[in-house]
């Protein structure tokens, strides 16, 4: 019938068909009871939805929002409505808002029947969000419409091995990656009783929630080196697999030394921040033996990096295994002696303060911890040491398998300098870093006290006022330096000379 119409009878048909549909929408939506229509809504599109997918090219796989009844909400939706909200729902016309768990940060979704396109491998797939209501039998303290929501995938079955075997890996392991990246992470440090509770459970961490702005492009240090220290961290947390393979657990020991305000803490954060993780401060003091050590480690979770800072005068490791070469290092190293003091004291004061407790934790605890039996428990771990002194520690302690990465942390170089007056003054090039150059080359300033003396000291920033300020600062440090090898200087010549005047005295008595 339709070819004999010429188009302009085909367009009056095709008119009054539309007018026809309107004027019957507007009838159903006058005169039937809104409570009806959601009903009568579900029951036609669940009968076209039939009706279509009999003879229709694509699949579609449903993820209802609660599995087991009412009360468990399924862990595959909540991924997907994660992935959703995170890769694709800026496509989206229809969004809604949700706080995510620390109720401080808003996150959008998919509202409710909206429809999105993703692409995987070249191949198009549409995301449905679905919400069914239906009469609920149970009786519920809130009457109404028991909603039911789901997500609904579709795509055309050419692809279903695609789909069903790589595409849905994928969105659940993204899916799981951005909620890591989204939670609030915690900075937990031990307690020596298990009054604190976590999860329901005592323990011997208590935590705080850890929010802290470094990341390693705030840290100064050579690009070369920082790159390295990222590909050797994203590798390993992606690593799962691999260590599966070689037969290792999966956790990687660094050891960060240097002078003090060099940046290990520093180092610590940005690991913890670029890759998600919890930070657990070991405090090795606090632990009162071996077993509460392993009790702590397995007390830790996974995607963490447990941190014992200065691990030299943590605990009188040192002593236990190496005091003949301890003893030979500090005769020809006099100020090994005023270090050592320094440490007493250090020492002392804390016990004082009733903060060390004698701790029975002993080297062969602490070395079982990190690479013995015990360390196996747990996975996708960072243990973190941090110390001043490296050459004060016990070769087993640092050795590979244990502390597989050692990274010096230095005084302020150039590029490290660069780093620090681009984060301070927004300053990229300067008449004086040519004379801040020579100094650094000159001079041995750690980046804590470039920092400090870049600081703006008035409110408005004045760049050349902060770079002045530095130069001063290097220059007076350059003083000292040279003043100090003098005085070093004169301290060997007095000694020669009180050796020299001692032979002679000798000669005389003969
Ligand atoms: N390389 C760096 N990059 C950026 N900031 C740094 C760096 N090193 C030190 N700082 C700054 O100096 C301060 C001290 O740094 P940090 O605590 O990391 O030093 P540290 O090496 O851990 O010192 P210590 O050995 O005394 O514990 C921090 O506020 C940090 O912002
Ligand atoms: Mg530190």
């Amino acid at each position: 019938m339709l070819m004999m119409m010429n188009p302009n009878e085909m367009f009056m048909q095709f008119g009054s068909v539309i007018a026809t549909i309107i004027f019957m929408k507007a009838i159903y939506e006058q005169y039937i009871p809104h409570q009806w229509r959601d009903s009568i809504n579900s029951y036609l599109y669940r009968y076209t939805e039939r009706i279509v997918k009999i003879f229709s090219p694509y699949n579609h796989i449903s993820f209802d929002e609660y599995e087991g009844g009412k009360f468990k909400r399924s862990e595959a939706y909540t991924t997907i409505e994660t992935y959703l909200s995170e890769r694709i729902s800026m496509k989206a016309r229809g969004l809604k808002a949700n706080f995510v768990k620390d109720g401080k940060s808003l996150v959008l979704g998919l509202a409710d029947n909206e429809e999105v396109t993703d692409e995987f491998q070249g191949v198009k797939v549409w995301w449905n969000s679905r919400k069914t209501s239906s009469r609920s039998q149970t009786i519920s303290f809130y009457p109404g419409n028991d909603e039911k929501r789901h997500y609904q995938l579709t795509f055309h079955s050419r692809h279903k091995k695609l789909i069903t075997e790589s595409y849905l890996t994928h969105i659940l392991d993204q899916g799981k990656e951005i909620a890591i990246r989204r939670r609030q992470r915690k900075l937990f440090t031990n307690v020596n009783d298990s009054s604190s509770s976590y999860g329901g459970k005592s323990t011997l961490w208590s935590h705080i929630e850890f929010n802290h702005p470094a990341t390693f492009d705030t840290l100064a240090m050579e690009k070369s080196k920082k790159q390295a220290i990222i590909n050797d961290i994203v590798r390993f947390s992606n690593a799962k697999d691999y260590y599966k393979k070689i037969g290792k657990p999966w956790k990687r020991g660094y050891l960060l030394y240097g002078p003090p305000g060099t940046g290990k803490s520093t180092m610590i954060v940005v690991m913890a921040n670029l890759l998600g993780y919890d930070i657990y401060d070991l405090e090795l003091t606090a632990v009162k033996d071996n077993t509460q050590l392993r009790r702590l480690l397995i007390e830790t979770s996974s995607k963490s990096i447990i941190v014992i800072e200065d691990i030299d005068c943590s605990l009188d490791l040192t002593g236990q295994r190496s005091s003949q070469m301890k003893e030979d290092k500090d005769k020809d190293n006099e100020d090994g002696k005023q270090e050592e003091e320094k440490d007493l004291v250090k020492k002392k004061m804390k016990e004082q303060l009733g903060e060390v407790k004698k701790s029975e934790v002993t080297l062969s605890g602490l070395l079982n911890f990190i690479d013995g039996i015990w360390s196996a428990c747990g996975e996708e771990r960072l243990i973190i040491f941090t110390t001043n002194y490296i050459e004060k520690l016990d070769p087993a302690l640092i050795r590979k398998g244990r502390m597989d990465v050692h990274i010096e942390l230095s005084y302020c170089s150039y590029e490290a300098f660069k780093v620090l007056a681009w984060n301070y003054l927004d300053v990229e090039s300067h008449p004086l870093f040519e004379r801040i150059k020579r100094l650094l080359e000159e001079t041995k300033m750690t980046p804590a006290d470039v920092g400090e003396n870049l600081m703006p000291k008035l409110l408005e920033l004045d760049v050349d006022a902060c770079l002045e300020n530095l130069v001063r600062a290097l220059e007076k440090a350059r003083e000292d330096d040279q003043l100090k090898v003098e005085q070093e200087e004169k301290e060997k010549l007095k000694a020669k000379v009180e050796e020299l005047e001692e032979d002679e005295n000798k000669l005389i008595l003969i």
